[in-house]
């Protein structure tokens, strides 16, 4: 290995060198470019409209990507460009963005991930909160988890669709690894393990063979989980590896979720009267929650204008309607915006098919 304490290397003290022009050279252009973000908001403010463009930011991000000529990967162009346009976005307006806290929830990565950094953040104690402060005004923008690859559907945050004013802009989706944490630095002397029940349900397989007579606390998030685990070495968490840094934690075991590929996908909420619906970006999707009459055939009938009119649906989610009579509420994810031709008539038909029909919103497609 070298020598650190050496002198410096000349040819790495050349290439530093060079290296510190460009970052200046970067500098000055992200300044010319923040300079011209802060000119966009200036006419925004005197059109009265809204500084956060989803649609926009997703083509900069697809622009950026297609005329990358390398070295720099593909995927690093997406947060690079993210953080760009969080920070000019920052310059025309805060960005408030509300979440299920404490810090180092994967609901608080979503959120960054999405909005870059340049945000003000809301964490809140549930769901239910985030929809309330999203709903109220005292955040711009919510963030909630609707879907787990493992576990299925995030059955409260659907509920919460159906029942608050509150529209999707946006999606992202994060690769979720849970790991087990603990103040002690041993697997030995665990009496609780606790979660949010999410995590408790992805690492159920692991938790059964490794700690089968380990009680299993639901808590109302991981990081809450992990921040009683700081306080007590009886107790063990289920947490992102940034929740334990930020306890103090020991990583007892990493990657504990049953499925390797454990992802989820989250959903970015605002309130309609506050914020446009996104024009089309060209890869968008269209959420929908519908019922139809307890009839045979009825949601086959539903469906048929989508396939007349070459609309392709990516999900399709039942959830109870809780009248007592089995009936349904159905969740379906279109590909397309309504402002194509096909998909509007598609979209108009399949509503006079339903008994009830809610656009639950149109956004770009999650850009990596
Ligand atoms: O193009 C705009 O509307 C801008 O405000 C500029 C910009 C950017 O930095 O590129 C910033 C915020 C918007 O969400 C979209 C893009």
């Amino acid at each position: 290995m070298a020598d650190l304490s050496a002198a410096p290397n000349p040819e790495l003290l050349a290439l530093r060198t060079q290296i510190d022009a460009v970052d200046r050279e970067l500098l000055a252009l992200l300044n010319r470019r923040a300079r011209l973000a802060q000119e966009v908001g200036e006419v925004k403010k005197k059109e009265g409209s809204v500084a956060f463009r989803p649609e926009r930011e997703a083509q900069v991000i697809d622009g950026m990507k297609a005329v990358n000529p390398g070295p720099l990967l593909a995927e690093s162009v997406a947060p690079i460009w993210r953080e760009i346009m969080s920070a000019c976005r920052a310059l025309e307006t805060p960005t408030r963005v509300a979440y299920l806290g404490p810090a180092g929830t994967f609901s608080e990565e979503a959120a960054l991930g999405f909005f870059g950094s340049s945000i003000v953040k809301i964490p809140c104690a549930s769901f239910d909160e985030v929809f309330h402060v999203t709903t109220s005004g005292a955040a711009d923008f919510g963030v909630v988890p609707v879907e787990n690859s493992t576990e299925g559907v995030v059955t409260r945050s659907l509920d919460l669709f159906l029942t608050t004013p509150l529209f999707i802009i946006g999606e992202t989706s994060l690769f979720v690894q849970h790991n087990l944490l603990r103040k002690e630095n041993s697997l030995a002397g665990i009496e609780t393990v606790c979660a949010h029940p999410q995590a408790l349900a992805q690492c159920h397989g692991w938790l059964g063979t490794h700690l089968p007579n380990v009680e299993r606390r639901p808590v109302a998030s991981n990081a809450e989980g992990a921040r009683l685990a700081a306080a007590d070495p009886k107790l063990a968490a289920i947490a992102s590896a940034r929740a334990g840094s930020e306890f103090g934690l020991h990583l007892i075991a990493p990657a504990i979720q049953d499925e390797a590929n454990n992802r989820t996908r989250f959903a970015v909420v605002t309130h309609p009267g506050r914020h446009p619906q996104p024009r089309a970006s060209g890869h968008d999707c269209t959420s929908l929650v519908v019922s139809v009459s307890n009839r045979p055939g009825a949601v086959h009938d539903m469906l048929v204008p989508l396939k007349q009119h070459g609309v392709s649906m990516t999900r399709f989610e039942s959830r109870p309607a809780r009248s007592g009579q089995w009936e349904y509420y159905f969740y379906i994810d279109l590909q397309g915006h309504p402002d194509q031709p096909h998909v509007a008539t598609a979209l108009r038909e399949l509503r006079e098919a339903c008994a009830f029909f809610k656009l639950l919103g149109t956004y770009p497609i999650d850009v990596h």
